[in-house]
């Protein structure tokens, strides 16, 4: 007999709902199994061949577990004398955090017992899913609050409370647990109320449950662009004017170029990763912007310039709330080699600094071997560099945020109530004329 219109529709609706869960497994295996972040799976293709609205369900629910893996952990080992392989952990805790998220209990059972049924190697394992599962129907709605904001790996968190404290540590922990509200930079002049979201003392718009963000008024015509409060900060310190000759020299995917390229300046934005220079490109094709875009190693780059951008590539530690994926998918092995070359690149970037001109470095690091360190260490090499911290001193940045040596210290635990910012350190270092 054939099913009815309505019928058919719940079960396509139901499918794509477990294929979305299928795919958030894989990218857990990979994130948690493989040290890959998000952004390489995605860059790879994984999610390729699902509709854009199954795609983002499958990144938010692998990010959603990632928030919550910790509980998820906490309440799943009571119930596992063994440790099962990682994929069927990886369902459990996606199974967990869903119900946690209040999803009706039934279609995730259901949904986790099929996609562990049919899997090739794990199959025979269906019915401790399903017993684990169902214990955790009955448990999560109590005890699920009462279990602690989870923590950031130990690789992270030590030198995180040696830096900031732990009080400072668990208000992170407690952003990346909450995530992040989605950001807007705007053009100058351009009243962006019709978004309906809080603006910001810095000047951000800020929306709560944003939906798609294609969708939003002023999308189609290029007034605004999405940017974390926090990341909106050092193009605000560098204060570009109209006519000045600027190079953002690590631009991509090119939110502070546009911010430079808006104030009037005439920008150069270089990057020396050619797919992520098509996002800068497709940027200011959306906003009516205009730069002058260089694939290339900021390294190479020659000239004189009246202002230099250096958002330097680091460990985006300070993004976590984001991409909370990132501190399960590093160990900070990689770290060292990124604070030699974020020096170099302060060195060369000095160079291309006219006398009387200035350089905003910054990184969305939350470690200070990837800013205060490197401004430092800077200013012993440079006898014609000095820090302007009144540049810092702008709209909604508090005062206390200022460090020792002169740089602006962002961090995921301010404007709590707000909805906290990512981490940045940004400082602007002024050459003598
Ligand atoms: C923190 S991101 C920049 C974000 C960007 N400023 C924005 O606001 O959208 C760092 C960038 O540095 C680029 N990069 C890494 N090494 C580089 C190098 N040697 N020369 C130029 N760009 C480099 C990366 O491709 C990456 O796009």
């Amino acid at each position: 007999m054939s099913q009815s219109v309505p019928q058919a529709a719940t079960r396509a609706a139901a499918q794509a709902a477990t294929q979305a869960r299928r795919s958030a497994i894989q990218l857990l295996d990979q994130i948690l199994g493989e040290g890959r972040l998000l952004s390489e799976c995605l860059s790879a293709g994984m999610l390729d061949k699902l509709p854009p609205e199954d795609r983002a369900r499958a990144q938010r629910l692998a990010l959603e577990t990632l928030r919550g893996m910790e509980r998820a952990d906490r309440l799943l080992d009571k119930h596992l004398r063994k440790n099962p392989p990682l994929m069927v952990r990886n369902a459990l805790r996606l199974g967990t955090v869903e119900l946690a998220h209040g999803a009706a209990s039934h279609g995730v059972v259901n949904a986790m017992v099929e996609i562990i049924g049919k899997h090739r190697r794990h199959g025979q394992l269906k019915g401790l899913v399903n017993a684990v599962l169902r214990k955790m129907a009955e448990e999560v709605p109590v005890e699920w609050n009462r279990l602690r904001v989870p923590r950031l790996p130990k690789w992270l968190r030590a030198p995180l409370v040696q830096a900031w404290g732990a009080p400072a540590v668990a208000g992170m922990e407690l952003a990346q647990f909450t995530g992040a509200p989605l950001d807007i930079s705007g053009k100058p002049g351009l009243d962006l109320t019709a978004l309906g979201g809080q603006v910001l003392a810095t000047g951000s718009v800020r929306l709560d449950n944003a939906g798609q963000v294609s969708g939003l008024p002023g999308y189609d015509a290029g007034d605004w662009w999405v940017q974390d409060a926090a990341a909106a900060i050092p193009a605000r310190v560098l204060n570009a004017q109209p006519g000045e000759a600027v190079i953002d020299l690590c631009a991509a995917p090119g939110g502070k170029t546009l911010q430079v390229a808006a104030a009037g300046a005439d920008v150069t934005a270089c990057d020396l990763s050619e797919g992520r220079m098509a996002r800068v490109r497709e940027n200011l094709e959306r906003t009516g912007l205009s730069a002058t875009l260089v694939v290339g190693d900021a390294l190479e780059q020659a000239g004189q310039y009246d202002a230099v951008l250096l958002d330097a590539p680091c460990s985006a530690t300070g993004t976590m709330r984001r991409h909370p994926d990132l501190p399960h998918a590093k160990d900070g092995s990689e770290f060292g080699a990124l604070i030699e070359l974020q020096a170099q690149m302060l060195a060369h970037a000095w160079g291309l600094v006219k006398p009387g001109g200035r350089l905003v470095y910054c990184t969305c690091s939350l470690l200070p071997d990837e800013g205060e360190c490197q401004v430092e260490e800077a200013l012993d090499m440079f006898e014609d560099m000095s820090v302007n911290r009144e540049a810092l001193l702008l709209p909604g940045v508090d005062p206390a945020w200022v460090t020792e040596e002169g740089g602006l210290r962002l961090r995921p635990d301010f404007w709590a109530d707000l909805g906290g910012m990512d981490g940045f350190y940004i400082a602007c270092l002024q050459k003598a004329a």
